[in-house]
């Protein structure tokens, strides 16, 4: 039974097509790669899926993508034989349900002035059949799915509705066919086209195809009574697959775009041909910039799996660890067989192996840009540190070389840019110093204007100033880095002299009424008062005991929707401040001294702390006295 419907667009996809239609104006011909890339995704789905079920393609079935013009209609049609679309497909794929690219895109091109800049978005969001408005009034799709005997048509002139009916179709596949609009008549030239193919479709693994020319007659002419022949228009091997020698640092950064849809050549190409054993080829790339979804945890997409030329799976999962997820590029096995499934992968010995090498080629790459091209390594850490970084905890066997990769910030610089190694530390460190010191904070700055660095400070002893999430993890697993233990500068005892030992313990015993009364006061808030040297402007200070998680950690859990055990601080204070020498244990306003030295010590870590209006009261009455 045929049905017809009519349906509007999604919000978000009416504003998207709103901006393709009126707002990009150059470039426009990035259409065709995008067609042609969902052509090819289409026919690689129907490829695999025949592995398991022959009875989805045909023996004699020659899968390709066919571009043809009408210049009497003035259409474009771009035709494949791939896995098609159902119904329900169409409806949900192209007009109903925003893909999650779609709001992030209308927002940078609605931001970005640059017109160029505007286009070349398309591609990294994953809104790339749209892009048929910006050259065309009206689009007519038909498809039909392999294994299915019905096929369906949709049609919009991208202003707010669409409809969709069932049809009978002969073929398998989709056919998009663009109504080009009266000043996109070049794209109907078979010339114009082709120099499209070339330049953005060249090494899919597809032939495209295009009519061929008519033969000319004795004049010169077109003969216009003969048949055309098909042929195909790319080169169509796979870029791997060549000696490397052959290929061009602009072949390679071809393929590159197409891979990763970056306007910018990749920081590094790294392409093998392993052999003996095992054989396959590998072709990777490490960007210069960080994609946009670097931070979404269901994104996979990196690296393609191939078998013998042959499109298996765009999983980099199994293939590089999720910290490396940034790296782009193909792995063509000629070993394993073709219908592999991802059970299988997750425990193959062989894709194993092929991920240990992948991991090493990469980290041995960063190695040498950071050792040899300094500039560049920073670059990509500015980029990537953060999910480098992840590697330390997630990647045990691999730790080892990526900690020297490691660059943080420190009190050596006024700048919060993350630039000095551990190697670099441990060089700078004072006579006697044991360990490696940090602090980690919500912010550069919260690190940076904590009291606890004041005794470092005095002493030039430089602290790494840790402020991304994934620090306190990293310290952690770091555990230490060339027999130097790491220690956070909030927690335990600092390591002392004999002499300064004595002279502490007779000042804790002259002072211990008040910090036992201290203590008794704060008692909900705290786990211990005693006094620091660690401080030599600020009054008092907290720290997390010893096994503690400590105020960070705690913070960053509880961001995480976790729970976190809420442990209480120990306030230390600074014997030697005015402040506290001042502080009377028996004045009637020692309770809201107490609390004002407590709050301080709080803010002055960048924590927030629990009741604002009574601190500011019991500030403004203190200052009132
Ligand atoms: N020729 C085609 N054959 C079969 N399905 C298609 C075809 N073209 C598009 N689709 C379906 O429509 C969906 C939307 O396509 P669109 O180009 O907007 O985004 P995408 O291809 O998913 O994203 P990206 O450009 O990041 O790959 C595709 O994911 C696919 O499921």
């Amino acid at each position: 039974m045929s049905k017809q419907q009519t349906h509007a667009f999604q919000t978000e996809i009416s504003q998207l097509l709103d901006l393709m239609i009126n707002s990009l104006y150059s470039q426009k011909e990035i259409f065709l790669r995008e067609l042609i890339s969902n052509s090819s995704d289409a026919i690689d789905k129907r490829r695999f899926e025949a592995l398991t079920d022959a009875s989805l393609l045909n023996d004699d079935e020659e899968l390709a993508v066919t571009i043809t013009t009408d210049s009497n209609a003035k259409t474009l049609t771009i035709s494949d034989n791939g896995i098609g679309m159902s119904y329900d497909e169409v409806i949900e794929n192209i007009g109903t349900i925003a893909r999650s690219g779609t709001k992030k895109f209308v927002e940078a091109v609605k931001n970005s002035g640059k017109e160029d800049a505007d286009v070349s978005l398309i591609g990294q969001f994953g809104v790339g059949f749209y892009s048929v408005f910006m050259v065309a009034d009206k689009v007519t799709l038909t498809t039909r799915k392999a294994g299915t005997s019905e096929g369906t048509q949709w049609e919009s002139d991208g202003k707010g509705e669409f409809t969709i009916e069932t049809i009978e179709k002969d073929r398998v596949g989709t056919d998009i066919t663009l109504h080009l609009r009266e000043e996109e008549s070049e794209y109907l030239e078979d010339f114009r086209l082709k120099h499209i193919i070339r330049t953005y479709s060249e090494h899919i693994s597809l032939p495209i195809k295009m009519l061929a020319p008519a033969p000319l007659d004795e004049d010169g002419k077109p003969q216009e009574d003969v048949e055309r022949e098909f042929e195909t228009v790319n080169s169509g091997t796979a870029i791997w697959a060549r000696p490397k020698s052959e290929i061009s640092d602009q072949e390679y950064q071809n393929f590159y775009q197409s891979l990763s849809y970056d306007m910018e050549p990749p920081l590094s190409t790294l392409h093998h041909k392993v052999e003996g054993n095992m054989e396959y080829t590998s072709l990777l790339f490490i960007p210069k910039k960080a994609p946009f979804d670097l931070w979404n945890r269901d994104n996979k997409k990196g690296i393609k799996l191939y078998v013998r030329r042959v499109f298996i799976m765009d999983d980099a999962e199994h293939l590089l660890p999720h910290y490396l997820r940034f790296v782009k590029g193909v792995i063509d096995s000629q070993d394993l067989p073709l219908n592999v499934s991802r059970e299988i992968l997750q425990s193959d010995r062989d894709i194993k192996k092929i991920k240990a090498s992948s991991i090493k080629r990469v980290l041995d790459e960063l190695t040498r840009l950071a050792k040899n091209e300094s500039e560049q390594y920073q670059e990509f850490w500015s980029e990537f540190g953060q999910v480098l970084k992840e590697g330390v905890v997630e990647d045990m066997a691999n730790k080892d070389k990526i900690t020297p990769l490691l660059r943080f910030a420190t009190t050596q610089s006024d700048s919060a840019a993350q630039t000095v190694s551990l190697d670099d530390y441990i060089g700078r460190m004072q006579e006697g110093q044991e360990a490696i010191y940090y602090i980690t904070a919500e912010s550069h700055q919260a690190a940076k204007g904590s009291p606890h660095l004041e005794v470092f400070a005095k002493k030039g002893i430089e602290v790494l100033l840790l402020c991304d999430p994934v620090d306190e993890w990293l310290v952690n697993s770091l555990g230490t880095y060339n027999d130097k233990p790491l220690k956070s500068v909030t927690k335990g005892d600092l390591s002392l002299s004999d002499e300064e030992k004595k002279a502490q313990e007779e000042q804790k015993e002259e002072l211990s009424s008040l910090t036992e009364k201290l203590q008794d006061v704060l008692s909900e808030a705290v786990k211990e008062v005693r006094l620091t040297y660690r401080l030599t402007e600020s009054p008092a200070c907290l720290v997390a005991d010893e096994n503690d998680p400590g105020a960070n950690m705690e913070r960053i859990m509880k961001a995480m929707g976790q729970d976190a055990p809420s442990t209480k601080p120990i306030l230390e204070i600074n014997p030697e401040h005015a402040l506290i020498k001042k502080l009377d244990t028996n004045s009637d306003s020692f309770a809201d001294w107490a609390q004002v030295l407590f709050d301080q010590a709080a803010l002055s870590e960048g924590a927030q702390i629990k009741d604002p209006a009574n601190y500011v009261k019991l500030v403004n009455r203190l200052l009132v006295a």
